[in-house]
């Protein structure tokens, strides 16, 4: 480890049970029964754990889509050409992708790295962050270097240190990576222990050939660079990629200056599982979104501890479905804010 990620790592507390315990206690108080806004309650007590605020402020949210390609795509193992990656980062600068008109409804920002793209991106708006033009692919060798992979994680922190230094207050995850699901499932089985088999899923829609060609080469992967599970930097190096890497950074950014984090679909959850690894804490930070239909998305977020609050079959990533969240966060802390009390509002408690 670096001595900034070492630092970071350091920087992130525990959750301030003091102000979570106010929380709780003031929603009982709500003109409503026990409990019965149900998960809205209990995010709202996380969100206060996380900030030291009863009722916090998210003006200002942002999504973070890191784009970086993948070496491993010559295996033959996405539905779509890597060049896609670059394409599609042109058109979240133009505004067109599916994460632009969600986040403009959600009056959120959408935050473009290019931390690994295969190609050079000179666009305005678009953050270049570059660590390498992709990286190798994991089935000769690992995906990038050790020191590869803390810069890439270095970025992460740096991009969640400078939102929030803008004054952005919340942060969601997002990625964009022709192949990411293949290296997302790689960690995924080796930090959850499920089998490769039960590790992979369609993506972008391959069909049964292409599945057995993700199973291959995982297998393969793990084979020739012999990933100690024990160690997610290990595992992100030899089989993840670098724009999962800047997640995990921008994560454990977020939570070491106690910030919340919306954590996306299937590959911001493998990344959630290398933060888990580097600095466990960090899971007290992250604030599950959707439970995306990819296969192991849901054993992946109950391994790392988050529960989901939707379930949209969607299985697009960009961070689609921590955007959507941003509206029941919203919620959670406006009950709090704005509701009448038993007592303010004369309404008698129960019997
Ligand atoms: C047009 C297009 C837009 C996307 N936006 C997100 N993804 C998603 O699909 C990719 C992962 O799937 P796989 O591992 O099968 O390649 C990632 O880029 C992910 O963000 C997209 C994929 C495509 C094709
Ligand atoms: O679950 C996801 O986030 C996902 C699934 C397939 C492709 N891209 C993203």
């Amino acid at each position: 480890m670096s001595k900034r990620l070492e630092e970071t790592v350091k920087a992130i507390k525990p959750l301030d049970k003091v102000m979570m315990e106010e929380v709780r206690k003031y929603q009982d108080t709500l003109t409503k029964p026990t409990g019965s806004l149900g998960r809205l309650e209990e995010i709202s007590i996380q969100v206060a754990g996380i900030t030291g605020k009863k009722t916090p402020d998210f003006g200002k949210k942002a999504v973070v889509v890191m784009a970086g390609d993948h070496g491993v795509v010559a295996e033959g193992v996405s539905a779509f050409p890597q060049v896609v990656t670059q394409q599609m980062v042109y058109n979240f600068a133009n505004g067109g992708a599916a994460i632009n008109v969600l986040a403009r409804q959600a009056g959120a920002e959408v935050k473009v790295v290019d931390i690994g793209v295969a190609g050079d991106v000179e666009v305005p708006g678009v953050w270049v962050r570059k660590v390498k033009y992709g990286t190798n692919n994991f089935c000769q060798g690992p995906a990038m270097s050790k020191e590869e992979a803390i810069q890439a994680l270095e970025v992460g922190i740096d991009v969640a240190e400078e939102l929030i230094e803008d004054g952005f207050s919340i942060l969601a995850t997002g990625e964009m990576g022709i192949g990411n699901t293949t290296a997302s499932s790689a960690i995924v089985s080796l930090l959850t222990g499920c089998t490769v088999e039960e590790a992979v899923g369609p993506g972008t829609g391959v069909d049964n050939e292409g599945i057995k060609r993700k199973i291959n080469a995982i297998k393969r992967g793990i084979e020739v660079n012999k990933p100690d599970v024990n160690d997610a930097l290990d595992v992100l190096m030899k089989v993840g990629g670098l724009e999962i890497a800047g997640i995990t950074g921008l994560i454990l950014g977020a939570a070491a200056n106690r910030v919340p984090v919306v954590i996306d679909g299937f590959i911001s959850t493998a990344a959630a599982l290398v933060a888990k690894g580097l600095a466990p804490e960090s899971v007290n930070y992250m604030i599950g979104s959707h439970c995306s239909a990819e296969p192991a998305h849901r054993r992946s977020l109950e391994i790392l501890g988050i529960k989901p609050v939707l379930d949209l079959k969607m299985r697009l990533g960009e961070g689609t479905g921590a955007v959507l969240t941003f509206y029941l966060i919203e919620s959670a802390v406006r009950i709090v804010k704005e509701m009448a009390t038993f007592e303010s509002a004369g309404v008698a408690t129960k019997e």
